[in-house]
């Protein structure tokens, strides 16, 4: 059974459509990585999965009683809020010292029970956040962009943890990322979206597809084109040459 499936889902805020027709199913311990250029609807596919928004078509089903564990982009916390990172674990839910103690241990954040939140750097931070969602034993793990602000290192160590707890844990996990060099080698499937689902399939096959080639394979050989890439929803001109010759400006990764 799956644990969530959406079947020709569309999500609207306005007018438009943020997503349309999508269906997409995630399957216990697969690893499914959503990936899409700014304003694709990324963030809109997770809220709707998690259920925090409500699709405006179509329908969603989660495996009823689903444990998700759920690491946000960012969280903002009032640098004076005096909060330490024990506490901070025990919400919503109460566990035992011994529950952190090993769960920050197999973070890579040992022994940072009773630092300040606000103390933490942001590598520690996000780390501290997945402590909490796999406090949860989650049967999924949802990750929306957890590797912001990481350096280049800091994010492979990251998907490199992730792909671990997985194969631990047995959990699923779906992560939208726009670190897809690193993410191809740790996901079991790809899903590129641009309002709607483009194509899918395992890294491999993806990214042979026109369609994954035509948003992020030009020029730069994939994934450094992310944010330049207009908002193209023609995917026949590959090619061609035309439409394609915006900037694209090298984005950090080698
Ligand atoms: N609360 C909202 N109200 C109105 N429109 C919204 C809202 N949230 C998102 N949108 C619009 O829906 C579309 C999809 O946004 P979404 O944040 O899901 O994209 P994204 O792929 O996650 O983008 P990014 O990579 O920039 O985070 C965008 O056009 C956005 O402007």
């Amino acid at each position: 059974m799956s644990l969530i499936e959406a079947r020709n889902m569309s999500v609207a805020y306005t007018d438009t459509p943020a997503l349309a027709a999508v269906d997409l199913s995630i399957e216990p311990g697969e690893i499914v990585t959503v990936i899409g250029p700014n304003g694709s609807g990324k963030s809109t596919l997770i809220r709707a999965l998690l259920g925090v928004v409500a699709p405006s078509g179509g329908s969603i089903h989660r495996k009823p009683g689903l444990r998700i564990g759920y690491v946000p982009q960012k969280l903002s916390l009032d640098a004076n809020l005096p909060l330490t990172v024990r506490r901070f674990l025990c919400l919503p839910r109460r566990h035992s010292a011994a529950e952190i103690a090993a769960m920050l241990e197999r973070v890579g954040v040992p022994g940072l029970q009773e630092r300040q939140m606000s103390a933490l750097s942001g590598g520690q931070f996000q780390r501290v956040l997945l402590a909490r969602a796999l406090l949860m034993k989650p049967e999924i793990l949802i990750l929306d962009e957890a590797t912001q602000g990481l350096d280049q290192p800091g994010v492979a160590a990251f998907y490199r943890l992730i792909e671990a707890i997985r194969s631990e844990m047995g959990c699923a996990v779906l992560m939208v990322s726009h670190d897809l060099h690193v993410v191809m080698r740790a996901t079991d499937r790809v899903v590129c979206l641009n309002g709607h689902i483009c194509c899918e399939g395992a890294p491999t096959v993806v990214s042979e597809m026109p369609e994954y080639r035509a948003l992020f394979g030009l020029g730069t050989g994939g994934a450094l084109a992310l944010y330049q890439h207009a908002h193209d929803h023609e995917h026949d001109h590959l090619g061609a040459g035309d439409g394609h010759d915006h900037h694209h400006p090298h984005h950090g990764a080698a």
